[in-house]
């Protein structure tokens, strides 16, 4: 089985990014892309890290209007992404042609509720119940709409799981035992995350922020 873990470069730097990817490279299966590295590196940025040689996963996290989602997915074939983030809130129309717009080999995942919140957060969105509720009727959403998966916490990915049997389940805010937190709430191991159906782990400072970055992520690639 290949190595579901993607690292997520969230690094200002992009030398320092790419030494990091080639440094962990034979640990991991790809590398995540997302905003911070996006808006400061841009499509240069995303073919310096792609000479990695291991799959990218773009996560732009898009939101916005159909028509906009749709361009924004156009203007990212050149970059052959495996993965594309969108957001599962944008509604059906948005899911569908954003899934419409991706390039053939490109997976659509859509953000359900994010790992850096909790039920209290979530409340204070305007959205009542639990996030278990929440993930549920966002998955139902993504699922009927014709995208490829989702992204939740593993706290809830095995329900989403069950509920959507081949469904593509990206899982982040993972942390090894006895790791810090962070801003991230709903977090679980690696393990566990894998073993109730993620197939693909995005970790991040776990390894990235580690004092020996490779050997971290050889450590986490023993525990699956
Ligand atoms: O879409 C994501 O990848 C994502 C969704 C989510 O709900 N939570 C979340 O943390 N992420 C991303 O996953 C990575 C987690 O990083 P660490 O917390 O450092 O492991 C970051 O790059 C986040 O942008």
């Amino acid at each position: 089985m290949s190595n579901p873990v993607y690292l997520a470069l969230d690094l200002p730097q992009l030398d320092a990014a790419k030494a990091l990817a080639q440094k962990v490279k034979a640990h991991v299966g790809g590398l995540k892309l997302g905003l911070e590295f996006f808006c400061a590196h841009g499509s240069h940025g995303v073919h310096e890290i792609a000479q990695v040689g291991l799959p990218i996963f773009l996560d732009l996290k898009l939101h916005d209007i159909p028509n906009t989602v749709a361009g924004a997915m156009q203007a990212i074939h050149v970059l052959e992404p495996a993965i594309v983030t969108v957001h599962a809130s944008g509604g059906r129309a948005m899911l569908e042609d954003a899934k419409a717009a991706a390039g053939e080999h490109t997976k659509v995942v859509a953000v359900t509720m994010l790992t850096s919140l909790d039920e209290r957060d979530l409340q204070r969105t305007g959205i009542a119940g639990t996030p278990h509720d929440h993930v549920m009727r966002l998955t139902e959403l993504a699922h009927e709409s014709g995208i490829d998966g989702i992204v939740c916490s593993g706290q809830e990915v095995a329900a989403a799981h069950k509920q959507w049997k081949d469904g593509f389940f990206v899982v982040p805010g993972l942390r090894p035992a006895g790791s810090a937190a962070g801003d991230q709430k709903r977090v679980v191991t690696p393990r566990k995350a894998r073993d109730d159906g993620a197939s693909v782990l995005v970790i991040g400072r776990p390894i990235s922020r580690a004092p020996d970055p490779v050997q971290a992520a050889r450590d986490i690639e023993e525990t699956l």
